[in-house]
């Protein structure tokens, strides 16, 4: 299995670790990353075949009377309880099963989670593609939950894992990369799907099994990760595949770690278990940004417009064609870039990437709103040149948010927990995620409907608050090693630090903090 080129890379503490980054590697990263594939498809889908004549007039008829009622509020067309359950019971659905995930990942393993993960996107995607009511399309789009939600636990862990440390943020961005990848050939699909009638939508959403056989038939030939493996009892299988993926026997350094390591998380946990010890003063400033960087992911707004970008845009007063396009262009914005951030991230800092984004954000979230304000009243549409400034703003907002919130949402949480804590953390950081996906998802048709165009002047009021909040709460841990995050950035930064007192009494400094 060697390949690639010959590296040696350092451990936590400067020892150097043999190996290669062998294709194999690669080719286990890129098949998990097919899990942000799956996730990137569905939210890209859901907006494209809601915004379809043939799905409205067969599963939401008042819904597709009311847009083709001449003189309806723009705003309020597509305002309809059901119609929002169809796009936002899936990350309901997410929600729980992450949390089903993590126990998953630790029992089974992260490769057999995300076979689970395809096997249960696959029946969801038969479910929907064939679907002859609204239930058979809502339990669909459940299973579809069931499987992101394994998927989106047991990915980014995998590619952690498998990673050599040097190149361990660009695998893992990868994930993020996917998902866009997935929004954008989402949004192709349902540019041409809109064309085929009747079937055209069922076409769309029946093209979410092929990200899943390629996920579910790539993981029947990438390994298991040799953390997973030691951590249940299989040290000799651990060491073998550490071996092959490394593409050396000379492993021993590395190896020897990942021991210490699980020896120590078995340890604490036999202590104490790792949901009770994030409860613990110290545990409060990763497990409070991870929790914060992804409610702050959401408040964006992001997800109002990667899930209901067609429908946003034809409330803008695009024609059905126009706006799928302007999806596709919004969606290669995104793809764009999420590369540049995986070159930048590690050069130009996290703290900075987000400041600047919040900048960005807001002259454009502002300057849409008063475009809306000014020139999309309820029941007529912005002139050509304006719909085209809306476009390019939005673009601008989109490339922002893509080399910012939506892979740093990810890799923060990723870095800042202690080993002891770590798996249980992110499984907040990801069911934060789903739960604010599901509340956007659900409420912002009814929003829009309600608060017209102020409803870009809400998510900007968000952006203000989000830069408060990496100017004072959040310290910058490029360039610091993971297990120095204690010493190195919590003990220095001016608020988080009396978390960590010197004469350390746990009620007070629990008060403290
Ligand atoms: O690129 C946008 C996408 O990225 C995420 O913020 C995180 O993966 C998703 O919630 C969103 O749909």
């Amino acid at each position: 299995m060697a390949g690639g080129f010959a590296v040696s890379k350092s451990g936590a503490d400067g020892r150097e670790f043999k190996g290669r980054i062998t294709w194999y590697v690669w080719m286990c990263g890129i098949v998990a990353a097919t899990s942000g594939l799956m996730f990137g498809y569905d939210v890209g889908i859901s907006g494209g075949v809601t915004a379809m004549d043939d799905f409205l007039e067969l599963f939401f008829p008042s819904v597709y009377a009311r847009k083709h009622r001449a003189r309806e509020n723009n705003y309020c067309k597509f305002d309809d309880q059901r119609l929002q359950l169809f796009t936002s019971s899936l990350y309901l659905a997410a929600l729980v099963a992450s949390f089903v995930a993590s126990r998953a990942c630790s029992r089974f393993g992260r490769k057999r989670t995300m076979q689970a993960a395809s096997v249960f996107f696959l029946a969801g995607t038969a479910l929907c593609a064939s679907a002859t009511n609204i239930a058979m399309l809502i339990v669909g789009r459940v299973c579809l939950g069931v499987g992101v939600g394994f998927g989106n636990q047991a990915a980014p862990l995998f590619l952690s894992e498998i990673a050599p440390a040097h190149v361990r943020g660009a695998l893992n961005i990868l994930f993020q990369l996917n998902v866009t990848v997935g929004i954008l050939i989402a949004s192709v699909v349902n540019y041409f799907a809109s064309r085929a009638h009747p079937l055209g939508w069922r076409y769309a959403l029946g093209g979410a099994a092929a990200p899943a056989a390629v996920l579910f038939l790539g993981s029947l030939a990438i390994t298991e990760t040799p953390t997973s493996l030691v951590e249940r009892g299989r040290t000799d299988a651990g060491r073998r595949t550490l071996e092959k993926i490394r593409g050396t026997a000379d492993v021993g350094a590395e190896f020897d770690e990942i021991r210490a390591a699980c020896d120590l998380a078995r340890a604490l946990g036999e202590e104490e278990k790792p949901y009770r010890r994030l409860m613990r003063p110290e545990s409060r400033p990763p497990l409070v940004i991870a929790i914060a960087m992804q409610v702050f992911q959401q408040f964006t707004g992001i997800n109002a417009l990667m899930f209901y970008a067609p429908v946003l845009f034809q409330t803008m007063g695009f024609e059905t064609d126009g706006s799928l396009l302007s999806a596709v262009v919004t969606g290669s914005v995104n793809v764009v870039s999420t590369v540049v951030s995986i070159v930048l991230v590690d050069r130009v800092g996290r703290r900075k990437l987000l400041l600047e984004a919040c900048a960005q954000m807001l002259v454009a979230q502002t300057a849409v709103g008063a475009i809306m304000l000014v020139h999309v009243r309820a029941n007529n549409n912005p002139s050509q040149s304006w719909a085209v400034a809306i476009v390019v703003l939005i673009c601008v907002y989109v490339s922002s948010f893509a080399w910012s919130w939506g892979p740093l949402g990810w890799l923060i949480p990723s870095e800042t927990f202690p080993l002891e804590t770590r798996t249980a953390g992110f499984s907040f950081a990801v069911s934060s995620n789903m739960l604010f996906t599901f509340l956007i998802a659900q409420a912002f048709l009814s929003m829009m409907c309600s608060m017209r165009a102020f409803i870009f002047f809400f998510f900007a009021a968000w952006i203000v608050v989000m830069a408060i909040f990496v100017l004072t709460l959040l310290p910058e841990t490029k360039g610091v090693s993971i297990d120095e995050m204690v010493d190195r950035v919590w003990r220095r930064h001016w608020f988080w630090k009396r978390c960590f007192a010197d004469d350390y009494d746990a009620a007070r400094v629990y008060d403290n903090c």
